[in-house]
């Protein structure tokens, strides 16, 4: 089996490369803080030095970072992709960012020979745990082709969207509509609170009926605990939302609902709630509705 690199060893990144590695992939991995590729060593990973020298060793390379900042650096300054990338070899990248930044890197890697697939997931540590993410992919299709024995392991569907960037919107839209959810959720439960019901009553009314959903399920029962240990930190969330009212900028697109649930997620970052689950926009709703 050919060996593939892996870029980027956060809360996505790690559970994903373990499960490569568990499936009987040859892995060499990076991170930015090395000490992280400890761990995959561990588990039988090789570590590149940078991220040049991982695409100098791997016919196709995966990474899954922060945000469009990250992914740009990782292709474009020194040590980068754009080093080593040439005919035959391939870059795939799986973090959550706009269309324009997957477009810049396309071409940049076009424009070297190499092959460029963006493939943004859906679903969060645990579904990366499990092998069940829902890859959004869109780019080179004998790239995809390529990866799809990674992407069965790692995720429960993979969709081909065509050119670059239409990955990057699907994803935006999905999660742009999960961070509004998840604050009608958080008011909702505030409201609950505050007049006097029981929010894990509510939790189980809410799991019986036509707006159930596994979101509300996994979150509902840690939010009421105060429990916002990271899944999916809030910061990214945010940067998802910035992302997508941008978007919705573009396309002349109105979304209020958006862009209030955007100000919470902000208004979250600035009393230092970023590195917190997504959830833990509730403890802004908590403050503005007076509860205790
Ligand atoms: N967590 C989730 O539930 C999901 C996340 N996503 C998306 O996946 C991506 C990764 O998320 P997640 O794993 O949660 O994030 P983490 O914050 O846990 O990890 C971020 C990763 O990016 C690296 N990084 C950050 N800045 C740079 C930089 N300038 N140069 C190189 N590397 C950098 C970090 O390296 P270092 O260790 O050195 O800090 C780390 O490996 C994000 O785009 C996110 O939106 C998508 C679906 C679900
Ligand atoms: O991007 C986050 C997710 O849960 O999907």
């Amino acid at each position: 089996m050919a060996e593939v690199g892996f870029l980027g060893l956060g809360i996505m990144g790690k559970a994903m490369a373990m499960n490569l590695l568990r499936h009987g992939f040859k892995v060499t991995v990076w991170n930015r803080t090395l000490s992280r590729c400890d761990e995959l060593v561990e588990h039988g990973a090789s570590v590149g030095e940078t991220p040049a020298a991982v695409i100098k060793k791997c016919k196709y390379t995966i990474a899954i970072l922060s945000d469009p900042a990250a992914a740009l650096s990782v292709v474009f300054d020194k040590d980068g992709i754009l080093e080593e990338i040439c005919g035959g070899k391939g870059y795939i990248d799986m973090s959550t960012v706009d269309a324009d930044t997957s477009s810049k890197i396309g071409e940049a890697i076009a424009s070297k020979g190499g092959y460029f697939l963006e493939a943004p997931v859906s679903g969060s540590k645990k579904p990366a745990e499990d092998g069940q993410l829902v890859i959004l992919a869109a780019g080179e299709k004998a790239l995809y082709e390529e990866a799809l024995p990674a992407f069965d392991v790692l995720g429960k569907k993979s969709f081909f969207l065509g050119k670059v960037g239409n990955g990057a919107k699907m994803k935006l839209v999905v999660n742009m509509i999960m961070g509004s959810m998840v604050n009608a959720f958080s008011e909702g439960l505030v409201l609950a609170d505050k007049s006097g019901l029981n929010p894990q009553t509510l939790l189980d009314v809410l799991d019986l009926g036509g707006i159930a959903n596994p979101m509300f399920r996994m979150k509902g029962p840690t939010m009421i605990q105060n429990n916002y240990s990271p899944a999916f930190p809030l910061k990214h969330q945010q940067k998802d939302m910035r992302l997508a009212l941008a978007l919705g900028d573009e396309n002349a697109v109105s979304m209020p609902v958006a862009a209030a649930a955007n100000e919470a997620f902000k208004k979250a970052r600035s009393v230092g709630l970023g590195d917190l689950d997504f959830s833990a926009v509730y403890e802004i709703f908590k403050v503005a509705g007076g509860s205790t």
